[in-house]
């Protein structure tokens, strides 16, 4: 593959094109920083160049600043490697330049992107100063605001092209100048929602806000971006002059309005991040000081964010994505995915009819299949209404819902299922029912097909013994509601062949899941590692804790609820069954609470009944119910392990530390075991399987901050003074005494197996 690169042709209309060549998103990595700067220059310099076109190759202009460079000095600490004389070269060169500069966006200008396309439009003249932050030079660009623009721009874009600034997503701030930018071009409200909720808009809403001058169709966008830079160099076109435009940001008590709400809005949907306020305290400093002291306070306060832990988790997050696609021997063995157009879904419960859903709303057709006509009436039913709802919240059109209602055909028997390419069984949990199925399935499917079961639970080569097709049995493991959650647990066994593994890792991708692929065992990766979470947070109110302090606690720490709240709106049935399940799997270190059953005796069912620890009512938050005291008392009476009967006395932290760490012990053991290819891929399936927070970079990242020798020391006194429940594993006794990351490849530890 060519290094990255930037070309300049010259054309005889006098135009320089400059394209940025780094495949597939055109990252602005420092080498293409530095051609930049070297391509303006020499465009500036020649007599035969009067004006630039500066595009992307490959139909995308740019994703923005390589985030590999994040992670760099993530892992290295160095934050000197972060450009400083490139970035400023280049922005100094495109500012500097006197010849007009349109650029040709196609496909997405993001972060980074999108503000080399903005730089003209704000800045009216350069000049270079060096300034100092923390001991390093930073040469950063200063504005002359009384300077008459002498630059022209213009940029034109292709449909349906994505401008964004997501840089918030990454722990950081825009860093380019967009804090400042954006805001003078769109207006303040605009510029933060889109930098705020780092929602990328299109280039025809961008023309709309003024952001693009022109969209025209692809094939057209360079020879129409020529003729606009010729335009401009001839004069046919306006030079656009911007001072320091604040026509769009209105008064300082309306922008200082603007601002409040935002702050407020932060507060409560990002209170752990702090890229949030500080992007608006960025961007206020322009406000209020001028857009020249707002680039300054960009700088520093960037540099800041990128090293900070919510940084750190959130680049970690977005790599760990990435790589989940990329699965030994299957991924890199020259196998292609084969087209799966048509899937049968067995069972039209929650679970299957979540799954149809996501299937027809992506273009898949789909057959679902129940036992009578009364089941499959309500199946389809779900289906519609999953529909409708994905409508209301915009996130499908009322045609797109109408085609994909189109793609579901309801069956009472196995007839539509010759040509199907998958199947996915989502039935009750019960192995002989499912074995039925599978066997009449193995019958009545082309040979092709891939038998895919949804169980949480049940090991796979027990839901396909009674087959001749292990190599096509596969766990297709979606999380509820299925059309919504991301994440797709794709389990194989010993036979599943690559080409099915590849098959329904292709399919997830289609229906906009991240598939992770992982071994089978009880609770596969994310089930497997979160079940002693539930049983840590009993434990702890045997122990005396107060429930609501967890839970509060917990939700503090970043989870969207805390664990008896889920209790709640999973249903009791669910906790006893699947405590069961992992009792069973693991009796060495389940901790028994009777409280659940308590619970249901005195007829409390969660949120379904409206009943729980909770009182919920319609239309209020749901509200802690003093009534359910009397009922944990009697659960600590039976258990009688509080030391001395007396509650423990702990801190907000060991409280968080004592649901968690069990997780990090038993996320240790799904390492060991080799359940799932890398570490990351543990993290990423916890981010979006279980909510933990991204900006904690998923349970092993976020053990790896803390510490494993941290949670060893603890987990060992946890189960010296309360039993084996808190025992810790024997991957993170090695790691720990040996100062080994939890997240090194098994290689870096011996003594670790791999199974996969
Ligand atoms: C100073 C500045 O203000 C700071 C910045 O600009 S920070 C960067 C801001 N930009 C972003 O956050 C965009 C991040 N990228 C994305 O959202 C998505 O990759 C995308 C929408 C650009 C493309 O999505 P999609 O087509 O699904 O491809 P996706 O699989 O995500 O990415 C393709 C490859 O490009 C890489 N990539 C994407 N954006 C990148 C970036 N900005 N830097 C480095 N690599 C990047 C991915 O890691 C992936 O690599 P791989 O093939 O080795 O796994």
């Amino acid at each position: 593959m060519a290094k990255p690169h930037v070309t300049m042709e010259v054309g005889n209309d006098g135009v320089a094109v400059i394209t940025i060549c780094n495949p597939p998103v055109n990252a602005l990595a420092i080498p293409i920083l530095n051609g930049l700067a070297e391509k303006f220059g020499e465009a500036t310099r020649r007599d035969d160049v009067k004006a630039i076109v500066l595009t992307g190759k490959g139909g995308r202009f740019s994703g923005g600043f390589d985030i590999n460079v994040f992670q760099k000095i993530h892992e290295t600490g160095d934050i000197s490697i972060l450009p400083d004389v490139s970035v400023d070269l280049v922005v100094n060169v495109i500012e500097d330049c006197k010849k007009p500069v349109v650029a040709a966006v196609e496909g997405l200008a993001l972060g980074g992107g999108l503000e080399l396309a903005m730089v003209r439009v704000f800045l009216s003249a350069a000049a270079i100063s060096v300034f100092f932050l923390g001991g390093f030079a930073f040469c950063e660009l200063l504005l002359i605001a009384v300077v008459v623009v002498q630059g022209c721009h213009a940029r034109v874009a292709a449909p349906k092209t994505q401008l964004g600034l997501p840089e918030l997503t990454l722990g950081v701030i825009p860093g380019f100048g967009g804090t400042q930018r954006l805001p003078r071009l769109l207006g303040l409200q605009k510029a933060i929602e889109i930098m705020l909720m780092s929602k990328p808009i299109l280039s025809e809403e961008g023309n709309k806000l003024g952001l693009i001058d022109a969209v025209v169709p692809s094939q057209e966008l360079l020879k129409v971006s020529r003729q606009w830079a010729v335009d401009i160099a001839d004069r046919r076109k306006p030079w656009l002059r911007s001072l320091h435009r604040t026509d769009k940001i209105g008064s300082l008590a309306e922008a200082r309005e603007v601002l409040k709400a935002a702050r407020l809005q932060a507060k409560r949907t990002a209170s752990n991040m702090p890229q949030h306020q500080a992007c608006l305290d960025v961007i206020e400093e322009g406000i209020v000081h001028g857009g020249y002291n707002g680039v300054l306070k960009e700088a520093k306060v960037f540099k800041d964010l990128v090293l900070t832990d919510t940084s750190k988790g959130l680049v970690h997050s977005f790599f760990a994505q990435r790589l989940t696609s990329k699965v030994p021997n299957v991924t890199d063995v020259g196998l292609k995915p084969r087209n799966v157009k048509k899937v049968a879904v067995i069972g039209g419960g929650l679970m299957g009819s979540g799954i149809a859903t996501a299937l027809i709303v992506s273009n898949i057709f789909v057959v679902l299949k129940e036992i009578n006509s009364e089941y499959l009436l309500k199946g389809i039913r779900i289906v519609e209404g999953n529909v409708r709802s994905l409508v209301t919240r915009k996130k499908l059109t009322k045609e797109k819902a109408d085609k994909a209602l189109s793609m579901l055909k309801g069956v009472l028997d196995y007839s539509e299922f010759k040509d199907v390419d998958m199947v996915i069984e989502a039935v009750i949990e019960s192995v002989p029912l499912k074995q039925k199925i599978f066997s009449e399935i193995e019958k009545a499917c082309p040979p092709h097909c891939i038998l895919a079961t949804n169980t949480s639970t049940i090991d796979l080569n027990l839901v396909g013994e009674k087959t001749s097709s292990k190599d096509r049995i596969i766990g297709a493991h979606f999380f509820s509601p299925a059309h919504i959650m991301p994440l797709l647990e794709i389990v194989r066994t010993e036979k599943t062949s690559a080409q099915a593994i590849l098959d329904l890792m292709a399919v997830g991708k289609t229906i906009k899941k991240v598939p992770v692929v992982v071994g089978n065992c009880t609770g596969f990766a994310v089930n497997r590692a979160f079940f002693p979470y539930t049983q840590g947070a009993h434990m702890l109110v045997n122990l005396g804790v107060d429930v609501f302090r967890i839970d509060r606690l917990i939700s503090s720490f970043g989870l969207p609820m805390g664990p008896f709240q889920l209790q709640d709106l999973a249903g009791y049935g669910v906790a006893l069954a699947v405590g069961k399940e992992f009792a069973n799997a693991f009796p060495d270190r389940t901790f028994r609470s009777p409280l659940v059953d308590l619970l249901i005796k005195s007829g409390r069912n969660g949120k379904n009944n409206g009943k729980g620890y909770y009182i919920y009512e319609k239309g209020s938050k749901p509200k802690p119910d003093p009534s359910v005291l009397p009922i944990i008392e009697e659960a600590r009476r039976l258990t009688n392990i509080m030391p001395n009967g007396k509650p423990i006395n702990v801190t907000d932290r060991e409280i968080v530390e004592m649901v968690l760490f069990p997780v990090v012990n038993e996320a240790c053991r799904v390492l060991d075991e080799g359940v799932v290819v890398r570490a990351s891929d543990l993290d990423i399936a916890s981010v979006l399987g279980m909510s933990f927070p991204s900006y904690r970079g998923g349970i092993v990242f976020w053990a790896d901050l803390v510490g494993a020798k941290h949670v060893y020391d603890s987990l060992k006194k946890w189960s010296q003074a309360y039993g084996g429940f808190y025992k810790p594993s024997r991957f993170l006794e090695e790691r720990a005494t040996r100062g080994l990351p939890l997240s090194a490849p098994a290689s870096s530890a011996s003594g670790s197996r791999a199974r996969m």
